[in-house]
């Protein structure tokens, strides 16, 4: 079945916009055309819109939705510590399903069609991506510290095996990665022994590094080097691996990004609201280090829209830098779009011919995105996830009009209402 998306304005892969029609193969799931009076067996109406591509949430938690406001206001090691991993101990597989599908309602409704996810329960998570028709990489988030030695590496061979049973699980949809947590909550010894083990499962890998200066100086204390240096030292930093956040990064290991082609994911929402940091993401484009954006998750951003997110990259780089010119619109939208699925290894981001048929249309009708003088400049600092009509993924139309026709939105909201509600009551 061919798809027709017609009548809109189309955002191209150097970010430009043409007044074009989008013609989808369904049943293969990618781009066939973009063009002018293009027809199909369907027709989904995108006047007074842009077809752009579905956003990537390079770093999620998805199911920490329902921790949404549940601890706010505290610095990163106080908040997991004293609240989150709390409340986390006491989440069965079943909380985490409803967490992940509130997550993928969310992110569905606000644009997004992929993501990247560290958690646990990852079978649930895996199912909910099949049903909500989204495409992700998933993964088990390690922490060995703390722990006796049996039960870490039990932990550690659940994100291995984890990534070896699902990867090309929904129809490929769904790829994996092995996800320590950090390089202070996974031991070195346990990166020396599983991430070769993920080298084998031909998996990335993804973890959390250099996000507050508290984390920072301790490795370079104990070991003498800064984290990215260490991270290579045992092996990780090859070039499909990512790793989150970046906050408190060195030129040097800009340079050893760039080199190795690993990637970073930037959270800005996060690191503001943890007061981890700001990022010198233009310093990392200027030395060609792959960015993408992430949301990191709900109960430290607070929403898990990237048009948010894309607002506040180009806000605090620009603080950052101290240069208003640092972090323009176009950087915003191609680290939401393109630096995400090249930062994660994803299909889709970009709108042309043969690409994944992941893509979103924008209402333009609106007050306040009129006057239409440059839709980048809207899609960065004006555009909000509520201005999304529809969204596609791998083909399917997962919403429609605002309707989103995978999911009871009703039936989810009260369901983690409930789970959110006991969840409070066993902790
Ligand atoms: C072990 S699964 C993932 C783990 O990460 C925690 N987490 C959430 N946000 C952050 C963050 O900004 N830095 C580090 N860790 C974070 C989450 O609560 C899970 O426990
Ligand atoms: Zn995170």
């Amino acid at each position: 079945m061919e798809l027709a998306v017609t009548g809109g304005r189309v955002l191209l892969p150097d970010l430009t916009v043409e007044r074009a029609d989008v013609l989808v193969d369904a049943d293969e799931g990618v781009v066939r055309a973009v063009g002018q009076d293009l027809a199909g067996d369907e027709e989904l109406d995108a006047s007074g819109g842009l077809v752009m591509p579905g956003l990537v949430n390079a770093h999620t938690h998805v199911a920490m939705t329902l921790l949404r406001g549940y601890a706010d206001d505290k610095p990163l090691d106080a908040w997991l510590q004293e609240d989150i991993w709390p409340a986390e101990g006491e989440l069965t597989p079943e909380d985490v399903r409803v967490g992940a599908e509130l997550g993928m309602l969310e992110m569905i409704k606000s644009g997004t069609t992929a993501f990247a996810d560290m958690y646990f329960h990852v079978p649930e998570i895996v199912d909910a991506v099949a049903d909500a028709g989204l495409r992700a990489r998933l993964g088990h988030g390690v922490v060995t510290i703390a722990k006796e030695a049996e039960t870490a590496h039990d932990d550690a061979e659940e994100s291995i095996a984890v990534a070896r049973e699902f990867d090309g699980a929904a129809d490929g949809r769904v790829s994996t990665a092995f996800m320590p947590h950090s390089l202070t909550t996974v031991g070195s010894d346990f990166l020396d022994e599983y991430v070769p083990q993920a080298r084998e499962a031909g998996v990335p890998v993804h973890i959390h590094a250099n996000e507050t200066a508290d984390e920072v100086d301790p490795i370079v204390e104990e070991h003498g080097m800064r984290p990215l240096e260490y991270a290579r030292e045992h092996g990780l930093l090859e070039p499909e691996d990512f790793v989150a956040h970046g906050v408190h990064t060195t030129p040097e290991e800009h340079e050893l990004l760039a080199e190795t082609g690993a990637g970073v994911v930037h959270c800005p929402a996060s690191n503001m609201k943890l007061a981890s940091g700001m990022a010198p993401v233009q310093v990392m484009h200027d030395a060609g280090v792959s960015v993408g954006l992430g949301t990191d998750g709900a109960a430290s951003n607070n929403d898990l829209s990237l048009f948010d997110e894309m607002r506040d990259a180009a806000m605090l780089g620009k603080l950052a830098a101290d240069d208003a010119s640092a972090v323009p619109a176009e950087a915003a939208v191609e680290m939401a779009t393109q630096g995400g699925a090249e930062v994660t290894g994803l299909p889709g981001g970009r709108i042309e011919p043969g690409a994944a048929a992941d893509l979103v249309v924008v209402d333009l009708d609106a007050p306040h995105l009129t006057p239409g003088h440059d839709l980048v400049s809207h899609l960065a600092y004006a555009v909000t996830g509520s201005d999304v009509r529809h969204t596609l993924c791998d083909g399917a139309v997962l919403m429609r009009d605002r309707e989103v026709l995978t999911m009871d939105e009703d039936a989810v909201l009260e369901r983690a209402e409930r789970a959110a509600a006991d969840l409070v009551q066993r902790v």
